[in-house]
């Protein structure tokens, strides 16, 4: 029996964790199979088992062959919409898959075959998604990244990927800007050890860019060879472990992890979310207002409606200034998208500059059934408002890049659970999540502890991270033995919602971003003048948490601290990108610290945040917290 839509939640989880290979015997019953898995979970694999062992699969076939070969050759596959070009434009299945066949066929001419490495170093659009998908069908691994890190960033990453080759375009566009994308490209490649055999460029009309000679290709040009010699790439089969893309995330230190994606779990369980998590039919349109170089993205902008049959929109734009408060609602109702998922921050966005709604008011929401969000704790008076301006339901849910899809959510396709304000609501199929105590020991119910996943993890959760076993199991799975560790803190109620409350590590979310503030204070150590630093998040009204640093400059330092905030406050924009939102820098005569040398933190952060604080009974000086509050006035 095919689980979708046939059976209530509690039912469903309780198969899903009683006989977990059964459950995605079944669910990968959607999905065509070159050769179908020899087990469907091989617990002696990989650092605690792989899943779909022995399987032979193709994700792009999945994503559009399939559906050009069973009738939806004519359907619109992907909607870019873009108000900052001032354009939309659309393809078909049949279009998007004829533009990545073409694209496999290029990167095929320089040398790419499965397994090897493609760094897309892309903005929003649909080039973008054509590139993972011809990646998908060779059998190469790519590895987007996020547009707005800087180049040092970018060459990290291209280090610890050793990309063949770089796919890439001249800029990007922001609201009032066009961010140069070929300068960053350029400099990360100098700076990078690994230097990729080709970058294939795309030249967006907004503004140009220059060439290396003999490394550089003109992506348009390329196209229109291929497509005139008639060049297309096959899909090349792949094992359902192999891995599908890596994607970096930030670690507790400046070295991002580079989180591995496999095909056949990946495969089985964004499918199965389509539906099930997200209630979206095949053939119906639908919109994850995210940037692909986000996991979000990854898993919602391009493979899971893909994967379903549906069609995808990839905005271009902002929730405000692109032009105003009512873009996400235009473009619901232009296209007539059935569900929408995003960032709370960008509600908090709209809601700032539109809180009585006027503008929603103003389009056709009829077709509008479900408003999903994730990336960052859902505020319950921001739930609210949307609930009451959108009269729909307002789904909070929780994952991380890690898991590649949904922890904690509300099935909407399996039937929706009350709604509780501040919770995701409950685990999905295959996870069981417990919250802990110190010794690995489940906590009862309303109880603060770390919130861990038995492991297995389920189907599309990662396998390890690239080239790193060992740091895969040192920071996820040694501290609670045999659960995953997820580095939220939070609890579950007494029935079994799970309420994510915070980190336990020093990573902080800005506008749904995951940073790591131990990469900023590597940063800000760099400059001459610092002595000593700390970063934390304090709130921020729209972005949810920002950056704060504190710094204490070096005995003899003469120059005034104002012009070497603006220093460091460059600095992190030049070396890890305007998405930290890095605009706070104050410097301080000290740290408050405890005895043996620690820096209060938590302290600091609740006196930055206006909320009410004990003095730690283990402070060096207590004056020294005083001085903090002191340096705060006026700047938060
Ligand atoms: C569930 C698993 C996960 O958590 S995956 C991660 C999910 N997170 C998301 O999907 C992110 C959600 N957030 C957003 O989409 C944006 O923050 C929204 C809400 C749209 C607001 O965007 P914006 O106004 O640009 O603010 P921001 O904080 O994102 O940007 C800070 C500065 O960075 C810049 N930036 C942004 N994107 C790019 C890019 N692709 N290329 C170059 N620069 C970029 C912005 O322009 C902004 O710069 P500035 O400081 O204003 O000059």
């Amino acid at each position: 029996m095919n689980v979708q839509g046939k059976s209530s939640y509690h039912e469903v989880h309780a198969r899903s964790l009683a006989d977990p290979e059964g459950f995605w015997a079944e669910a990968a019953k959607d999905i065509d199979w070159i050769e179908p898995a020899k087990r469907i979970f091989d617990p002696s694999q990989g650092t605690y088992g792989r899943w779909f062992a022995g399987g032979l699969v193709n994700t792009c076939y999945n994503a559009l062959d399939r559906h050009v070969e069973r009738g939806r050759a004519d359907q619109v596959a992907l909607i870019h919409d873009s108000p900052l070009t001032g354009s939309v434009t659309k393809l078909t299945y049949a279009e998007l898959l004829n533009e990545v066949q073409a694209l496999a066929a290029i990167m095929q001419d320089f040398g790419v075959a499965k397994g090897d490495r493609v760094i897309l170093y892309m903005p929003m659009v649909p080039e973008a998604v054509v590139a993972m998908l011809a990646c998908a069908r060779l059998g190469a691994v790519h590895s987007v990244v996020f547009g707005g890190f800087a180049a040092k960033e970018l060459a990290t990453r291209i280090d610890d990927a050793q990309p063949k080759l770089i796919l890439s375009a001249s800029c990007g566009i922001e609201p009032g800007r066009i961010v140069q994308y070929k300068p960053l490209l350029d400099e990360a490649i100098r700076l990078a050890g690994s230097k990729p055999k080709a970058c294939i460029v795309l030249q967006r009309p907004q503004l140009t860019c220059e060439m290396t000679p003999s490394r550089d290709y003109d992506w348009a040009s390329l196209r229109r060879k291929a497509l005139n010699d008639g060049k297309r790439a096959a899909c090349v089969p792949v094992a359902a472990t192999d891995p599908l893309y890596i994607l970096y995330t930030s670690g507790t230190t400046g070295v991002p992890k580079g989180v591995v994606r496999d095909n056949g779990g990946h495969l089985v369980a964004v499918k199965w979310s389509m539906f099930n998590l997200y209630g979206v039919k095949p053939g119906e349109v639908w919109w994850c207002g995210s940037d692909i170089g986000w996991v979000v993205g990854h898993s919602y902008i391009v493979y899971g409606p893909l994967l379903h049959g549906a069609t995808t929109i990839m905005y271009e734009g902002k929730p405000v200034g692109t032009p105003d408060a009512g873009a996400f609602w235009r473009v619901i109702s232009e296209h007539k998208a059935v569900a929408f998922f995003t960032a709370p921050t960008a509600f908090r966005a709209i809601r700032k500059d539109d809180p009585e709604g006027k503008f929603i008011r103003q389009y056709d929401l009829s077709k509008f059934r479900t408003l999903f969000l994730a990336g960052e704790r859902a505020d319950p008076p921001t739930v609210e408002w949307a609930e009451q301006q959108l009269k729909v339901p307002v789904i909070d849910h929780w994952w991380q890049t890690e898991t590649g899809w949904c922890i904690a959510g509300n099935p909407v396709g399996l039937g929706m659970l009350p709604v509780k304000h501040g919770s995701p609501t409950v685990p999905m199929p295959g996870y069981q999540v417990d919250v802990v105590d110190e010794a690995a020991k489940p906590v009862g119910p309303n109880t603060m502890g770390s919130i861990v996943i038995k492991l297995p993890m389920p189907p599309g959760c990662l396998p390890t991270l690239w080239n790193q076993d060992a740091r895969f199991k040192e920071a996820y799975l040694s501290e609670f033995p045999g659960y995953y560790k997820t580095s939220d803190a939070g609890y579950k109620d007494e029935d079994g919602y799970v309420f994510v409350m915070g980190r336990t590590d020093d990573i902080i979310n800005v506008a749904g971003h995951r940073l790591s503030t131990g990469g900023m204070e590597e940063i800000l150590a760099s400059h001459p003048d610092v002595a000593e630093c700390a970063v934390l998040g304090v709130k921020d009204a729209i972005k949810g948490e920002v950056p704060c640093g504190f710094l204490v400059l070096k005995a003899g330092v003469k120059r005034p601290p104002a012009e070497i905030e603006k220093e460091i406050i460059a600095l992190v924009r030049d070396k890890l990108g305007p998405v930290a939102a890095f605009k706070l820098a104050i410097t301080v005569g000290r740290l408050p610290k405890t005895r043996s040398g620690k820096i209060l933190r938590g302290t600091i952060k609740k006196i930055a945040d206006g909320e009410s604080w004990t003095m730690p009974a283990t402070i060096e000086d207590p004056k020294a917290l005083d001085e903090i509050g002191e340096a705060l006035k006026g700047r938060v």
